[in-house]
């Protein structure tokens, strides 16, 4: 190994070493070791050597570039998709999908240890998918102008806003791949501008598109800078004879500088408000801005294990804490006596009473708006509410604190935590472990192949 002496570091900017992986980040990194200063590196993977450059050195880490791999690990695969190394969108195609699998059930284990300081917590090999492709239910693609002024639409180039003009996401479901060139070409004919994110002006954003995949309804949703969707009518009738299958155009208008991609104004251009979908034998009403998982199959799974983990008897009150448009909530009222669910965004509450009549479960159902945080200590103190069982699916910040202290006062008997982040899910187990609960199971399942994002469910007892 090469290596240039320094006061502070052990390499220096633009030194060229050699040397091995060890281990990965939680972004899928290789890290590599130099007299115990760690070196984050793109691409590499533990037990591969590699020529590596520094590029930048900080007090007790420094990033580099792979030039040229000198020992290949057998974890290395060849990625599929023409412009992986440039596109933000996936980290992992590199690994095979084996190796993926065990990076992510080994996140979670060193979270539990690490975070939560719980050494002997199982922690189950990750459920992955049979087909790890094509599982994406919806699509949000930026739209730009190449150099001769033809629309482009694809990914934002990793760490830039540049787009990457792009005909297919192997991640997305060719509804919706095809959706995305189909509506660009459209949009193109009729001379539609890019929005210009550096100068605000042109018109079109995003296009963007989810499909249910049950019932095989496609949505599209145009969001353009301010109220204006110019040729609409030509938009809408084009789009619907080159695609049967949309259900649903809607016309989302978003003229703020900033990075949200939707504004706060959807109207339905065309045909109906909502796509259905099934979950195992519940029925969903999707509108354009709910929350809903976007991968169907392993949805399915992650439910089921949730549902597992509840053990519900049939008597049992429950509180599914972050409910969305109910999709936890109806699961498990399947087999409850009742259950409470609570959710932030009104719109979704709206969709969840919805989805409890489309099921004919309004009866053994109650959505409440508001944050977690405020109407479950409110649920308890006010109307003495005390569940069997607390389901909890926080965004990746996790559980606020009042939130889970109000889950400990109430004592249910078992808690489900599913969870999107595996750092704040070990903070907060830590937290319900002080006060009462043992973690039993930990479960890991692969909601998002080819990307760096774990999901886990945890069942806790009481102790
Ligand atoms: C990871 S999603 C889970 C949704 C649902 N369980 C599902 O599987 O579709 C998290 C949800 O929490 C909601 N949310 C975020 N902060 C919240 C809070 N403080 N109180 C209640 N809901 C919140 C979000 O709007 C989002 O719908």
């Amino acid at each position: 190994m090469t290596k240039k002496q320094s006061t502070d570091t052990p390499v220096q900017k633009n030194d060229i070493i050699t040397a091995t992986f060890e281990d990965l980040t939680h972004e899928g990194a290789g890290v590599a070791k130099v007299d115990g200063y760690a070196l984050f590196v793109p691409y590499g993977l533990p037990g591969e050597t590699a020529k590596i450059k520094v590029l930048k050195t900080k007090k007790g880490y420094g990033f580099g570039k792979m030039l040229e791999r000198i020992e290949e690990s057998s974890d290395r695969t060849d990625a599929p998709c023409p412009i992986y190394y440039l596109c933000g969108g996936c980290q992992l195609q590199h690994m095979t999908y084996d190796a993926q699998l065990r990076f992510k059930h080994k996140q979670v284990q060193d979270a539990m240890k690490r975070i939560g300081g719980l050494e002997d917590v199982p922690v189950h090999p990750s459920i992955g998918m049979e087909d790890p492709w094509r599982y994406r239910n919806k699509a949000q693609v930026p739209v730009g102008e190449n150099e001769d002024g033809d629309l482009k639409a694809g990914f934002f180039q990793k760490r830039s806003h540049r787009i990457i003009d792009m005909e297919s996401c192997i991640i997305q479901q060719g509804a919706n791949d095809e959706a995305v060139q189909i509506v660009k070409e459209i949009a193109d004919k009729y001379n539609i501008k890019a929005y210009e994110e550096d100068k605000h002006r042109g018109t079109l954003r995003h296009i963007v598109t989810r499909q249910a995949n049950s019932t095989e309804q496609l949505m599209i949703i145009l969001v353009t800078n301010g109220p204006d969707l110019p040729h609409k009518k030509n938009l809408i009738a084009d789009i619907r004879e080159a695609m049967p299958n949309v259900t649903s155009i809607m016309h989302n208008a978003n003229n703020k500088r900033t990075n949200v991609i939707f504004g706060e104004k959807t109207d339905v251009i065309w045909g109906e408000e909502y796509i259905y979908d099934y979950i195992g034998d519940i029925k969903f009403a999707i509108s354009a801005r709910s929350f809903y998982q976007v991968n169907p199959s392993q949805t399915k799974v992650l439910y089921d294990k949730a549902l597992e983990y509840a053990d519900l008897q049939g008597n049992e009150t429950v509180i599914d804490a972050y409910c969305g448009i109910g999709t936890i909530s109806l699961f498990l009222a399947q087999k409850a006596k009742h259950v409470y669910g609570v959710e932030v965004i009104p719109e979704a509450v709206s969709d969840a009473k919805r989805n409890a009549e489309l099921n004919k479960m309004e009866g053994v159902t109650t959505f409440a708006v508001g944050e977690a945080e405020d109407v479950v200590p409110w649920w308890h103190k006010a109307n003495g509410l005390e569940p069997d069982v607390f389901v909890v699916d926080p965004p990746r910040k996790g559980c606020d604190e009042t939130l889970l202290q109000t889950m400990i006062d109430m004592k249910p008997e078992k808690i489900v935590y599913v969870s999107c982040n595996p750092a704040t899910l070990a903070r907060d187990l830590k937290i319900l472990e002080d006060g009462g609960y043992e973690t039993k199971e930990v479960q890991p399942v692969d909601m998002f192949p080819q990307t760096n994002h774990v999901e886990t469910v945890v069942k806790l007892v009481r102790k």
